[in-house]
């Protein structure tokens, strides 16, 4: 018996690759050489319901050909370009190149390759894997409509003072005492979304993350004091919004990564001096900070 989809049943599908690697090296003329190394999953919406009811993969785009097309796209990039054109790139291959392709979403993690300084020179080909990640979501559809978004994963910081939390709700189950004296640990995942593109995502991504470190920590004597990581959250969210106009809005994730006192009696008295570093359980502090649209009333 032939099986095809019940008429009172509605199926939504895509189909795609993953975790697709790929190193991508440019030579220059110089002798110095750049490296990227991305992590590429692809996600295609099509028109192939047959495939799934009827077992014809007449419509199919193979995942192995979506692999391939990540290689030699690569190869096709003779001058070094971003993770996130080159995700359009991809986008609008699959997109433009098979009629029933309506869009696709296509995602690119970098790994973290940073040149080698040694005695302060840049070498020409040694690099060190550094440790936040940077990210990119494509979405585009038929018309070559594209959303672009980037971020940053495994943001690790930390300040020693400068933090405190006090004023929160207490009942029978609150043990935590305010405080105005402690650790500020987290691990930043951010994602944020053009309006606009950027005149160079990369420096735009430096400049995204160099502003979240600079509102967390304050200016290097002084720094500046944080009533808790929502708040803290809040600032670094709206200092981006402010100064980037093209990005529509930005979502942090901010884990409260505990460094517990440490007091063992006639051993340890703490004085803000010995902790029990954790990252289990932690607090977990997320929000997105969207910009509101201006819309004018009619006259
Ligand atoms: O900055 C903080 N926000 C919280 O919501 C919270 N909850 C908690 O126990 N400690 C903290 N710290």
């Amino acid at each position: 018996m032939k099986l095809g989809m019940e008429k009172d049943l509605l199926l939504e599908q895509k189909h795609g690759k993953s975790r697709v690697r790929v190193a991508r090296v440019w030579r220059q003329p110089g002798g110095k050489e750049t490296i990227v190394e991305w992590n590429v999953n692809i996600s295609l919406y099509s028109d192939c319901i047959p495939a799934y009811t009827d077992g014809d993969n007449s419509d199919i785009v193979a995942t192995d050909s979506m692999k391939n097309t990540v290689y030699a796209k690569a190869k096709e990039c003779v001058e070094q370009l971003s993770a996130e054109e080159f995700g359009v790139l991809l986008g609008k291959h699959f997109t433009s190149t098979y009629p029933k392709v309506t869009g696709a979403t296509i995602n690119i993690v970098e790994k973290p390759w940073e040149r080698i300084l040694m005695d302060g020179i840049p070498h020409g080909h040694g690099f060190k894997l550094g440790t936040e990640k940077h990210t990119t979501e494509i979405n585009i559809n038929k018309l070559g409509e594209v959303k672009v978004t980037s971020g940053v994963e495994g943001l690790a910081l930390l300040k020693t003072t400068q933090s405190g939390f006090v004023g929160f709700i207490r009942d029978k189950y609150t043990l935590l005492p305010d405080t105005k004296e402690r650790m500020l640990a987290t691990e930043v995942s951010a994602v944020w979304r053009y309006s606009k593109k950027p005149s160079c995502y990369t420096k735009a991504y430096i400049s995204v993350q160099k502003t979240l470190v600079d509102v967390l920590f304050g200016s290097p004597h002084e720094g500046v004091y944080s009533p808790s990581v929502q708040n803290t959250l809040y600032f670094m969210a709206e200092s981006v919004l402010h100064r980037f106009p093209e990005i529509e809005f930005i979502r942090l994730s901010m884990p409260n990564l505990h460094f517990l006192p440490v007091n063992l009696p006639n051993i340890v008295k703490f004085d803000h001096d010995v902790y029990v570093p954790t990252d289990e359980p932690h607090g977990t502090i997320e929000a997105t900070l969207t910009r509101k649209k201006i819309t004018f009333s009619k006259l």
